[in-house]
């Protein structure tokens, strides 16, 4: 992505920290007390502008939402959605998804959502990539049992890499589409990219994947 330096947006963030949360790892085990109820918790590693997730808000009201972006001057466009909306179940963390451990707890988490993950082509740069084993395994210390993550991309090489990704790390494949507009699966929500893409043609892939932890 190519990322703008806006000066401005360490300011909005700073003055809108009831939903960009600063310091988060002072939260780790106590986002239900940041949100206020019990209600699951879902994140998004890599919001970018804030379409999908603030959707995804306003959809279930009864579903907690994290977004969690690098980038402040990405972000900043993610959080005057929430600001305008007014969303009392949405937050943001403007922090590197590889220190989740570091903001969230284990079973604290109910579901990841991967959308339109930056596709790292290169093989040598394969490690970055957002469905890579490690990055699996992060996920795997903050879920609860049995928790799910949700990937959605265009990008049939990254798709392909996290297919087989998942399945070696022992995640059972759920709801596989390779062309979601096209398929019968209902409440989609687009992304920034998800509608760029399609415009242009591309299609879309998802799928759902389950950690086969759950306590017997
Ligand atoms: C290609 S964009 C997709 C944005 C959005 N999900 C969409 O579909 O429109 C990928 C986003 O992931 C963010 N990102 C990449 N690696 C990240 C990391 N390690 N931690 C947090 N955000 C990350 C990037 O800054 C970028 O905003």
């Amino acid at each position: 992505m190519r990322v703008r330096h806006k000066p401005w947006a360490s300011d909005f963030i700073a003055e809108h920290s009831q939903y960009a949360i600063a310091n988060p790892e002072q939260y780790k085990g106590k986002w239900n007390e940041v949100f206020g109820n019990n209600n699951p918790i879902h994140i998004e590693v890599g919001t970018g502008k804030g379409q999908f997730l603030t959707g995804m808000s306003v959809q279930n009201p009864e579903i907690n939402y994290i977004g969690i972006e690098l980038f402040d001057s990405v972000i900043v466009t993610a959080l005057q959605k929430v600001v305008d909306l007014e969303l009392p179940n949405m937050k943001l963390l403007n922090v590197n998804a590889k220190d989740l451990t570091e903001y969230f707890d284990a079973n604290e988490i109910d579901r990841v959502y991967l959308n339109f993950s930056d596709p790292w082509p290169k093989p040598r740069h394969s490690k970055r990539r957002l469905t890579f084993k490690s990055f699996l395994a992060l996920y795997e210390k903050i879920l609860v049992k049995g928790g799910e993550i949700h990937f959605k991309t265009d990008n049939q090489g990254l798709f392909e890499f996290s297919l087989i990704s998942f399945s070696e790390y022992g995640l059972k494949l759920k709801f596989l589409s390779l062309d979601l507009h096209n398929s019968d699966f209902e409440g989609n929500i687009m992304t920034e990219y998800e509608e760029k893409f399609s415009e242009k043609g591309q299609r879309i892939y998802r799928v759902e994947a389950k950690y086969m932890n759950e306590i017997k």
